[in-house]
């Protein structure tokens, strides 16, 4: 489903008053955000925050109980997530996405993971007959091109030694990036990266860190990620959007994010009225430590 509608085009999504009602839980209450094109955008906030139930939302796992949530491509056409099956979301809006939990064929070589993701466009290519086996000349075409994105990908993730190896076999830091590597043979517009630093040592938190970078310098693809580790968060994001029991409580900078009283409060779990008191100590300890 596509629509038009007025918006900035350096907007790649913009979430609405989104709500998500489970029974009798708010576990999304009236959230709005924007997420700017060729940005890295963190959705943070503390267990339980509502985080995961946003990206579910976005990527079609959940139909939010209330909102809208608009997906605004580059060339200007413009999807209601909120209204299309997770499939099509992929498929034709092109957000893709990766999971908190590894989901790789670990069976699979590695070049296998990134050819399975470009499914589609080979069965397209074979005209969803047995032109594919019979070596017909537009699908040996779509299968070589097939090949070549996959070891740009591979090389971008530092894995192309690594290509014939099972996925299963690799450590987990080279999973999460092979995973990421998947979703961007795809050709995302946004991807959609769910905790990509949980379990990962200092080295292959910098090694995902690179690769980021280099998708958000090199690709035109906007990024959203959740993610606990701050220091991630800090070093990579060019904007990020805390949730707290399912509303906004601050929006910006990560410098501004981090200076912001209710996401200090928020974190060490204090309450409204002992934020100002919250802000003063750790301001006279910066002093000291100055
Ligand atoms: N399918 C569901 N059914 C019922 N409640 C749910 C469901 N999914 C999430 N919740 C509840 O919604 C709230 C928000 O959960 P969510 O997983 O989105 O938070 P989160 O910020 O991603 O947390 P974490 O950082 O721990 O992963 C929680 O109270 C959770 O128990």
């Amino acid at each position: 489903m596509s629509l038009e509608t007025t918006m900035n085009s350096d907007t790649i999504l913009k979430v609405e008053h989104l709500s998500m009602k489970f029974g009798g839980l708010m576990a999304i209450n009236d959230f709005s955000f924007e997420a700017k094109r060729g940005e890295i955008t963190a959705l943070i906030g503390p267990n339980g925050a509502g985080k995961t139930t946003v990206f579910n939302c976005i990527t079609g796992f959940y139909k939010p109980t209330m909102g809208m949530i608009v997906l605004n491509q580059k060339a200007g056409k413009q999807y209601l997530l909120e209204r299309l099956p997770d499939f099509e979301i992929t498929k034709h809006a092109k957000v893709a996405r990766t999971f908190q939990n590894i989901r790789l064929f670990s069976g699979l070589t590695v070049l296998e993971n990134l050819l399975v993701a470009q499914h589609n466009k080979l069965m397209v290519a074979s005209g969803f007959t047995v032109l594919g086996l019979l070596g017909f000349p537009t699908y040996r075409k779509a299968a070589k091109e097939a090949i070549e994105l996959a070891k740009h990908w591979l090389e971008k993730a530092d894995l192309i030694d690594r290509a014939d190896d099972p996925a299963g076999d690799l450590s987990y830091g080279a999973q999460r990036r092979l995973e990421i590597a998947r979703a961007m043979c795809t050709g995302p517009e946004l991807l959609c990266l769910d905790e990509p630093a949980a379990g990962l040592n200092p080295r292959e938190s910098a090694a995902l860190n690179t690769l980021l970078r280099s998708i958000r310098a090199d690709t035109g693809t906007s990024l959203l990620l959740i993610e606990h580790d701050m220091s991630v968060v800090m070093e990579i994001s060019d904007h990020v959007v805390v949730l707290e029991y399912g509303q906004k409580i601050s929006d910006g900078t990560p410098d501004h994010v981090k200076n912001d009283p209710k996401v200090i409060a928020a974190y060490l779990g204090v309450e409204d009225d002992e934020v100002e008191d919250v802000i003063s100590e750790v301001e006279s300890l910066e002093g000291g430590v100055n």
